[in-house]
């Protein structure tokens, strides 16, 4: 018979094999000279167009599907949001690292490249906008599959204090907005699921401002901000099909 051990060793490396996903490669992304930042809400909330394309989110949704996601419980805990998908969460660093850098999404959020059509900032502008020197994208990395009937309740993220490795050290962080990548839409058969911000009313008296209800569109990038100026929002009910994101979080140096 074999030795424990050896039983032990390979549950691990089958283990590992599953919390390191083998992320298909980021295929056919438009170089980020064609990425701008389109605003929904000064300050709120910001998209990305085209910021992955559509062949590239159907490779995704294929191969997030052999992940082991698993069904968030009916019941929150205290003070949480009812939640309701199914979700696979990793802390994967190289893979936040190829998302920042690799996407075009680090030259687009840090002004390398300025499109004429999209936000102009200027430093200054910049740094206010995303509450610092934003460093990279946090390593906690959350893949959520919404099916027919599956939300998320409304609710506000929060900030986290994080680390992003870097070389020659590592950053000390924190995160300021949510970022949201949308891999589904109408056009892929997901009916339902828009994200949807509830501005508070001026006044507590003052009827409730009108939602703003972001449609999903396949390869969209979505950032809004979070922490103590987060917005009440959620993912509304999926009516047919499914709604697959990718999320993580913009982080600035502390
Ligand atoms: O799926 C959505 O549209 C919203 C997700 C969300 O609010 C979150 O991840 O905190
Ligand atoms: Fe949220």
């Amino acid at each position: 018979m074999a030795p424990k051990r050896k039983t032990r060793v390979s549950a691990l490396s089958v283990t590992q094999r599953l919390v390191q996903p083998d992320w298909p490669p980021f295929r056919s992304i438009l170089p980020s000279s064609s990425l701008s930042l389109h605003e929904i809400l000064p300050n709120q909330i910001i998209t990305i167009s085209y910021f992955w394309p559509s062949s590239l989110c159907k490779t995704y949704v294929s191969f997030l599907s052999s992940l082991p996601l698993v069904t968030t419980p009916g019941k929150p805990k205290k003070g949480e949001a009812i939640r309701v998908n199914d979700r696979f969460q990793i802390q994967d660093a190289s893979f936040a690292k190829r998302l920042w850098e690799e996407t075009g999404l680090k030259d687009v959020v840090i002004g390398n490249v300025q499109s004429e059509d999209g936000l102009q900032l200027n430093e200054e502008t910049r740094i206010q906008l995303w509450g610092g020197e934003v460093v990279g994208l946090n390593p906690n990395i959350r893949i959520y599959r919404y099916s027919k009937g599956q939300f998320f309740d409304q609710h506000y993220d929060d900030s986290n204090n994080v680390t992003v490795p870097s070389s020659p050290t590592d950053i000390s962080a924190r995160t300021t907005w949510t970022l949201l990548l949308y891999l589904t839409s109408r056009s892929s058969g997901c009916l339902g699921g828009e994200t949807v911000f509830y501005p508070s009313p001026l006044t507590k008296k003052a009827a409730p401002p009108e939602p703003i209800i972001v449609d999903l569109e396949v390869g969209t990038a979505l950032l809004h901000r979070h922490g103590a100026e987060c917005m009440l929002h959620e993912g509304r009910e999926v009516l047919a099909g499914e709604k697959w994101v990718i999320r993580s979080d913009l982080c600035v140096g502390l």
